[in-house]
């Protein structure tokens, strides 16, 4: 009866989503508040960069396109006092910038920055790239920041939350053991990161606790469209330098259950990240959240890894029903088949997708994934 109740809902939010895009036209549009609201950030900052603003928005306007480097270009020519680096992270009003060759500055936030953003909390976060004007040898101003890519948010109390920007790889860390692998939770993750635009990688840690043939199957599914997988064990080293390949250069961001050992992977790939890492609670298996702040932490091989308390849990993430079909890679080829536009895909009548996992062309464990994701998008794990 319960779940009569709920379907009927997940169908009235589906509909009103539908009717709501197609009258705004925008069917195809992925969902991505994010960019628009960095455009809507950018556009206010170049209204008030008149005047007093004008030389922060010439370097702004020149590194639009352009890498660390080539802003750091832009700023020599514009002032050489201005200097270029990445946010590692934010202390309340305090962020703690590094320069492209290692040196870290604790900078304050411009205030004409702050009187243009909604939400002083969202200016800097964790990740972002930004200009600043050093003040002695390891203090200074934060005078933008730049545009942002990879970002990844939270809605908190109808309030996105941005939780750390310009991430290429999101590493979704699972363990095969102690915790139990939950493919149902990685299925969640890669909602997430598909809805983000980033690519993922699939680790299933702890694999010293089993026999890896088991996994190979579970595995094949996720090779098949096209995820990256990797099976590891930060207790015994094995994988760590495949994965420390994977990451090399870019800027990763790890995600995955508490417990799963992400902090013990984090130390494999570099002695002495300074991860505190903790014995799985014995009452529950659960694991303790052992990690408390954000950071964005420079590998020494080149790129950055970042931890994210913020983003372990599913339930804390924008998910519209509607779009999470398109956001299964396996199930998004079926949609355009079913009778009704609006098809949930759970109980109508010539639904393509249904009629794919019938007859196995959609393997029944990542429907039954979606069919969980859109009856309990809150469910916790
Ligand atoms: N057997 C085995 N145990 C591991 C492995 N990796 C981590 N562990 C253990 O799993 C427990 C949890 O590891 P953490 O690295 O703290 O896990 P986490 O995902 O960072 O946990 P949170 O900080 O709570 O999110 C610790 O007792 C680790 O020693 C592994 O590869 N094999
Ligand atoms: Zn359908």
């Amino acid at each position: 009866m319960a779940k009569k109740a709920n379907r009927s809902k997940v169908r009235t939010e589906f509909k009103k989503n539908y009717q709501q895009r197609k009258r705004t036209g925008d069917l195809t549009r992925q969902f991505n508040q994010d960019t628009l609201d960095e455009d809507a950030l950018d556009k206010r900052e170049r209204v008030s960069g008149k005047g007093e603003m004008t030389r922060h928005r010439t370097v702004t306007g020149q590194s639009l396109d352009g890498t660390s480097t080539d802003a750091n270009a832009d700023i020599d020519a514009a002032d050489s006092n201005l200097r270029s680096g990445r946010v590692l992270r934010v202390h309340g009003l305090e962020s703690v910038v590094r320069t492209d060759s290692g040196e870290e500055y604790r900078c304050a936030v411009r205030q004409v920055l702050k009187s243009i953003s909604t939400d002083q909390r969202h200016i800097v976060v964790a990740g972002d790239m930004v200009v600043f004007r050093p003040e002695g040898t390891s203090q200074g101003i934060i005078q933008s920041v730049l545009p942002r890519h990879g970002v990844l948010s939270r809605t908190s109390k109808g309030r996105r939350h941005v939780l750390v920007s310009n991430v290429d790889l999101v590493i979704i860390v699972a363990s095969a053991g102690e915790p139990d692998i939950k493919p149902h939770l990685i299925d969640r993750f890669l909602v997430t990161a598909e809805q983000a635009g980033l690519e993922p990688l699939i680790v299933i840690n702890k694999i010293d606790l089993v026999d890896p043939t088991d996994f190979q199957p579970l595995l094949g599914v996720y090779a098949q469209m096209g995820y990256q997988t990797l099976l590891t064990s930060a207790e015994q080293g094995w994988g760590i330098d495949c994965l420390k390949s994977v990451i090399r250069n870019r800027q990763s961001v790890v995600t995955g259950q508490s417990g799963v050992g992400k902090s013990s992977l984090l130390n494999a790939i570099q002695e002495g990240l300074g991860l505190r890492v903790q014995p799985v609670s014995l009452e529950n298996s659960k694991g303790k959240h052992t990690t408390t702040t954000s950071e964005i932490l420079p590998l020494e091989a080149g790129g950055y890894l970042i931890d994210t308390p913020g983003i372990r849990q599913f339930q804390l993430w924008d998910v519209i029903s509607s779009e999470v079909a398109g956001l299964f890679r396996d199930i998004r080829p079926y949609v355009s088949g079913c009778r009704f536009p609006d098809c949930t895909h759970i109980h109508e009548v010539d639904c393509a997708v249904r009629e794919a996992v019938a007859d196995g062309r959609i393997d029944p464990r990542r429907y039954n994934s979606y069919v969980h994701l859109i009856e309990d998008p809150a469910a916790s794990f």
